[in-house]
Formats: C-alpha cells, structure tokens, sequence
C-alpha cells in the first residue's frame, strides 16, 4: 500500500518575485512545483495536493472592487472570490500534473475536488480579521489607501511589507472529504482544499452557506490530513527550512525537532503571525492527532525532503524515539 502524503503549496510560492506575477507566470511556477510532486509520486507515495489563495484571492477582491468603483459592476463576494481562486489555480495544477505524468509515461489520473469547508458562526476570528491577501505594500502606500477605505485593516507581514487582512475562521469539517477518500482509493492524485476550502456555515435548517472570509489553507490542509489518515503532511512555501531568530543576525535554520521543542519555540515567539506561525500550529494539531511527520520546505527541495535530506522535519513523540534508538 502506497503511503499517503499531503503536500501544500503556499499561495506566495506561486507568485514571482519582480512584479512577475500574471497568470501566465503563475502556471510556470504550478508547472516546476509538478516536476517536484511527480518525483515523489515516481518514488512510490500516493499524493493529495493542496493550495492557498493569499495573493491571488486579493488580487481577485481588488478587481471586483475596481470594477465596482469605475463601471459599476456588481461586486464579487468574497466567498466567490475563494471559489474562483480554487477554481483557477486547481486547474493550472491539475493541467501541470496532467502534462508532466503523460511526459513521463507515470499512470496516474488527476482530480480538483471543488472543497466546501465548514467553519462556525460564531468563530471570534470573524471580528478580528489577520488573514493577508493580495499584494505587499509600504507603510505611506497603506496609509494613503486607509484614508480612501478607511474599514480596510493593514498589518506588517513578516519584515515583507504592508497588507490587507480579511477573517480567517478555523476550519471545523471538511464537506467533501468522503469524495476525496473515494479518489484517492480509486488512484487519482487529488487537489483539494484549495485556498483553505469555501468557508460555509450550517443553516438552522441544516443547509450550508457561504460565508465571507479566507480559511488559512494550512489549518485546512492539517484537517484534511487528519480526515483521510495521511502519514506525512508537507507545506512547502518561500524558504527552505523554518528558522529561529528569523531575520535576525543569529537566524539558525531548524533541521529535525520534536513536538515539545517546536511548542517551546512558539511560546519564545520565533514564528510571524499570518505567516510561519499558522504552519507550526496546523504541524502542530497534525502530529497530535495520529500524524507522524511534517515536513516544511520549499518547493524545490520536496524530493529530498522526503528523503530526510532538506527541510525542516517535525516529528511526533513516537517518531522521535525511533530516531533516536
Ligand atoms: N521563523 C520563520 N522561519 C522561516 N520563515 C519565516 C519565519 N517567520 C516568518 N517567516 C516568513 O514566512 C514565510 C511563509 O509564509 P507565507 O509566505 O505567508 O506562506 P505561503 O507560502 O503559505 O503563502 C516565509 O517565506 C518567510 O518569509
Ligand atoms: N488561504 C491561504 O492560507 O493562502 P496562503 O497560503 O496563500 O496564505
């Protein structure tokens, strides 16, 4: 039986650097993260892929209100823009690893599952919005728009600039997870929970609606993992380990650590807000709840890193204990 891994590739590692950043740059990015999957799928494991939104789900927004403003286009709920973005970057990696499997004769079909994400209604983080989307900017950048918006909220995201925030419910049940577990029994290579899911909400009447927020993918991706009993859970993102003192002078890239180290380094306040933090915490309810190991690197390294040769590996208790005998 292959073993079952999850691998989420982080909403900002898709987007150039340089201002190059259109959708055509963006499938370049999905098209050499594929190389990476692929090698892993070569190498025997079944995987389940997942996306976040950040940039991309703010760049939508801002069209709409754009368009709005100028023209007077209905604007976009946020829960539809969510919806769009899944929709979007899920094709281009379904396409990439479509095309990249063909080339290399691997027999696996590709499947985007359309994911609705239950939150609750009465989740505080809808009042308190930390959530960045779409683009950096400088401190007179967001203060010049604040005084156009002033009910737009800003907060400084990890030493990189300037953005809008947006609530960020937890995730409480992944809707579709029965048509996940189904295809990925069947063979497929599953993209799911695209930008965290669309956050939806029971009814009184038991029905689900949408709800206007951004789900943090990396909490979703640890809830998915849990619901379909995945071994291992992969975030790759912008650096190719975690680090304390990050940005600092004595800055020290972390190679393998244990549950309790990883809890000690949160409570000395190594990990950003809206950033690493969110990654260590999903790592964190992941590896307490039957996962065996995390994995935190970019995209480039995933190959070795499954081979415990790059990364940032954070290891449940019993794993630990292996390694150690
Ligand atoms: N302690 C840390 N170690 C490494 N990177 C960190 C740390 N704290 C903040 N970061 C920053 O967080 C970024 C990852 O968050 P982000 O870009 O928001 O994620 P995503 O790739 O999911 O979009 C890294 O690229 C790095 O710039
Ligand atoms: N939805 C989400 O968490 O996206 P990013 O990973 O791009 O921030």
């Amino acid at each position: 039986m292959e073993k079952l891994v999850i691998v989420a590739i982080g909403g900002n590692s898709l987007v150039r650097e340089n201002g190059r950043d259109s959708v055509n740059d963006q499938y370049e990015a999905v098209c050499e993260t594929a190389v990476h999957i692929a090698d892993m799928v070569e190498e025997g494991y079944s995987v389940v892929v997942t996306h976040g939104n950040g940039p991309q789900v703010g760049f939508g927004l801002r069209r709409s209100e754009i368009a709005n403003e100028l023209v007077g286009m209905p604007s976009m709920p946020l829960v539809n823009c969510v919806a769009d973005t899944q929709g979007g970057i899920g094709y281009q990696i379904q396409q990439a690893l479509t095309n990249e499997f063909s080339k290399r004769g691997i027999n696996k079909k590709v499947a985007t599952v359309i994911t609705q994400v239950e939150v609750s209604k009465d989740d505080p983080n809808f009042l308190n919005p930390t959530k960045p989307v779409g683009s950096f900017f400088t401190l007179n950048q967001a203060e010049e728009m604040k005084k156009e918006h002033p009910d737009w909220i800003f907060i400084e995201d990890s030493g990189r600039g300037y953005r809008r925030v947006v609530p960020s419910p937890k995730p409480i049940d992944i809707v579709e997870k029965d048509a996940i577990k189904s295809l990925i029994e069947s063979g497929f290579v599953v993209i799911a929970v695209g930008g965290g899911g669309v956050p939806v909400v029971k009814t009184p009447d038991d029905s689900y609606m949408g709800v206007d927020a951004v789900i943090d993918k990396d909490f979703a991706t640890s809830l998915l993992a849990e619901q379909i009993s995945a071994e291992t859970l992969i975030i790759t993102t912008g650096v190719s380990r975690v680090c304390i003192n990050f940005g600092k002078p004595n800055q020290k890239a972390l190679d393998k650590i244990s549950v309790n180290e990883t809890k000690q380094y949160v409570l000395e306040d190594h990990f950003a807000k809206g950033s690493m933090l969110p990654k260590i915490e999903a790592s964190l309810n992941f590896l307490e709840n039957n996962g065996k190991r995390v994995i935190i690197t970019d995209p480039e390294s995933l190959k070795d890193a499954i081979n415990e040769q790059a990364g940032t590996h954070i290891l449940a208790h019993s794993e630990c204990l292996k390694v150690a005998l």
